[in-house]
């Protein structure tokens, strides 16, 4: 199949790159100019913050001041994680315009993450949906451990297009699958999006692909064959998950925007800018970037 022919790609450096920070936590304000660093690079689409237990998750523990200390550029969706009513609640009074429920296709992982099986967590994200729809606000879907999990190891494709669907039946816009521990092989990839497409509509789909075994791009590639048009990305390649023990961060949006521009697929993200930025995040957090294109690029290697 054709390889579509613009990309969307949703920025998650703020939040899944945050999150699972080591050590201290990161000062709030370096969180509000790290989104806004991204938003004048150009990413349209940016999650920023998670409104979660900040026993469960510290780094989130400030995101209703990250949302209201950000000056918010025009035509940018700055989103959020919301598990439950609570949280939903929360982003709603920080002018959260879109938020993100979070499940996953195993359940060792989904009690791990959220505390819940995934049909308590189907049945938990049902008030939130109609509550975000009578607030007007879109709400996306997640689904964890698509190609593997760190509890139970291979997960059936027809598990991801199973809660997928009932994520997208339930209203979520757009659901996005997450490779959470960077297992995924190209083929596995291309296997798990042609079952998950019986169940919700291609255009749809959002691709999140951890890079912990340095597959990510090549997993990407194969599902853009596919027709996936939605990436989900962090700059520097930040990140982890505080429940998935070892995993690396998403791929960097530096080799996305890359591979795109080589493509000839144009986003209208400046990618010195993301590159910059991305320097200036690793240098905060006492690293460098992770993005193999950033590290070409400047002289940080
Ligand atoms: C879901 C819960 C809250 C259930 O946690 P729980 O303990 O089962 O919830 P509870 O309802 O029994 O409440 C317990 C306490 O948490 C509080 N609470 C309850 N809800 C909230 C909230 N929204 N915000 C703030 N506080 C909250 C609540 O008020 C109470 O406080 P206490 O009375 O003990 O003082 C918990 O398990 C949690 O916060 N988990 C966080 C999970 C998380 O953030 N994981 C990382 C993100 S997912 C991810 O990274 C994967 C993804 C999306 O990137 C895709 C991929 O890569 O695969």
């Amino acid at each position: 199949m054709a390889l579509p022919t613009s990309i969307k790609l949703f920025e998650m450096a703020p939040r899944d790159g945050l999150q699972n920070e080591p050590g201290t936590l990161v000062p709030t304000a370096i969180k509000i100019e790290l989104i806004e660093r991204l938003a004048n690079a150009g990413l349209t689409h940016i999650e920023a913050a998670s409104f979660v237990s900040p026993k469960w998750v510290p780094q989130m523990g400030d995101a209703s001041e990250v949302m209201h200390g950000i000056t918010r550029k025009p035509g940018v969706v700055y989103s959020a994680l919301t598990p439950n009513l609570k949280g939903l609640e929360g982003a709603l009074a920080a002018g959260v315009e879109e938020v993100a429920v979070f499940g996953a296709a195993s359940e060792a992982f989904s009690q791990k993450n959220i505390n819940c099986s995934i049909a308590e967590s189907l049945a938990r994200f049902e008030p939130v949906l109609a509550r975000a729809n009578d607030a007007g606000i879109r709400v996306r879907g997640y689904v964890s451990c698509v190609l593997g999990c760190p509890y139970e190891g291979d997960i059936s494709p027809h598990k991801v297009a199973e809660v997928a669907k009932a994520l997208y039946e339930m209203g979520c816009y757009e659901i996005s699958l997450g490779d959470t521990i960077g297992v995924g092989t190209p083929l596995a990839a291309k296997r798990m999006i042609e079952a998950t497409r019986q169940q919700v509509p291609i255009e749809h789909l959002a691709a999140h692909f951890h890079d912990t075994y340095g597959m990510a791009l090549a997993n990407l590639y194969a599902v853009m064959e596919e027709g996936v048009g939605v990436i989900d990305a962090a700059t520097a390649g930040l990140g982890g998950c505080p429940y998935a023990k070892g995993a690396s961060g998403n791929v960097a949006t530096e080799d996305v925007l890359y591979l795109l521009e080589g493509l000839g697929i144009n986003t209208g993200i400046d990618l010195q800018a993301v590159i910059d930025t991305g320097i200036w995040i690793s240098q905060q957090l006492g690293r460098k970037p992770s993005s193999k294109v950033a590290l070409a690029k400047s002289t940080v290697g």
